[in-house]
């Protein structure tokens, strides 16, 4: 930590005009961004290459973030997908034999600017009060500021509401997903065999969750966002997945919306949806979304399983959610959030067709929602 005198070198000014000054990491510039808190105590690798923070900067709430350091394998996607972090402590030297590198010159290196040495518990106190605020991070090493200049771009940030952001990661084109998950969660078989051809529909994915696809028995084609039921019948799959993603899923659900109704009109495949995949099944049913106060994001977030009255410790990350008040005649709720009462899992009646709000895949996170992926397969099993 830099002296108590010492010239702050980044600051994080919300719209209200509330100033955040700190030591800056990583990358330097300034970025704008709408502003959330993670309340995961591992996992930070993950989080910044979570494709589904497009166009966010992330508090995170547990005070060590960067000890670890960052190493080839923990990446979500090719490159960090978040705009920013927040950390309340400078990261120390990493301390990891899996570390290749440190956490800032990962950052650095990919060109997303960092703010620490901050109060990240006063900071969460106010995106709870007002709502993701938007936001503006400086990181300038000689610590000149332009705090009006700051202000005025935070305000001038148009937000996520009626965003489309999928595009902008989604693959550019279709390809085969082969690797397997590396660790297995106790209890489980892993498929060796590929037994079902499984289309994935890429709004933002994971690889995790892909990987988890792939060990659960399922041959695995993504497809970019924008496939249309032709594109995906193409493949002559035995299922369907839809994947995670940013932005607002009224805004992406203008184009992957039209498809799903069609997977539901004219086939009878299983469909599995995945967070924005969980939101897009719910507007093709006819349900709408919202947009929350302050989101969901973190690693011990407990959901109920309608079915069982089990509940799951889960991983969770969205801004938006399925409003449960909106599901049409025929379309279960299947799981809702513990914490809110908040829409976390659909079905539908009659057929094999459903999808979760938080991620069974977890990475980082608890594996006790794991149970989905296997349903997914044996829904295919029994078509
Ligand atoms: N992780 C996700 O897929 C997030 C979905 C959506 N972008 C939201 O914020 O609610």
């Amino acid at each position: 930590m830099p002296a108590a005198h010492a010239r702050p070198t980044a600051c994080l000014a919300l719209a209200d005009g509330t100033l955040f000054y700190g030591t800056g990491f990583g990358a330097t510039g300034q970025t704008t961004a709408e502003l959330c808190f993670n309340t995961a105590m591992s996992g930070y690798q993950e989080i910044m290459t979570d494709p589904s923070y497009a166009g966010q900067i992330v508090t995170f709430t547990f005070p060590h973030i960067g000890n670890v350091g960052v190493n080839p394998d923990d990446d979500e996607t090719g490159d960090p997908v978040a705009a920013g972090m927040v950390v309340k402590w400078m990261p120390t030297q990493s301390s990891n034999w899996r570390a290749a590198q440190e956490l800032g010159d990962w950052l650095a290196a990919r060109g997303r600017i960092a703010i620490g040495g901050i109060d990240t518990r006063r900071l969460t106190r106010a995106i709870r009060q007002q709502g993701a605020p938007h936001v503006a991070l400086a990181h300038d090493p000689d610590g000149n500021f332009d705090t009006e200049a700051l202000v005025a771009a935070a305000r001038g940030f148009p937000g996520l509401e009626g965003l489309d952001l999928a595009l902008d990661v989604t693959c550019a084109q279709s390809y085969r997903w082969d690797e397997m998950r590396w660790a297995w969660p106790e209890g489980y078989q892993r498929q060796e065999q590929a037994r079902h051809k499984v289309v994935a529909v890429d709004y933002g994915a994971k690889r995790n969750i892909l990987r988890c696809l792939a060990s659960a028995g399922c041959e695995v084609t993504v497809l970019p966002a924008t496939a249309t039921f032709d594109d995906v019948m193409a493949h002559e799959p035995d299922g369907v997945f839809l994947s995670n993603g940013p932005g607002d899923p009224a805004a992406t659900g203008a184009y992957a919306v039209p498809m799903i109704q069609r997977l539901l009109s004219d086939t009878k495949l299983p469909v599995f949806g995945i967070c924005l995949g969980h939101q897009m099944l719910a507007l093709a049913v006819g349900a709408k979304t919202i947009k929350m106060n302050h989101g969901h994001h973190g690693a011990n977030h407990p959901v109920k399983d309608m079915d069982t009255g089990k509940v799951e410790i889960t991983s969770m990350n969205h801004g938006f959610a399925v409003d449960s008040q909106t599901l049409p005649q025929g379309v279960l709720e299947t799981h809702i959030s513990l914490f809110d009462g908040s829409n976390c899992g659909i079905r539908l009646a009659d057929r094999p067709v459903f999808s979760v709000q938080h991620h069974p895949e977890a990475s980082p996170g608890p594996q006790d929602s794991f149970y989905l992926f296997e349903r997914f397969a044996a829904s295919m099993d029994a078509a």
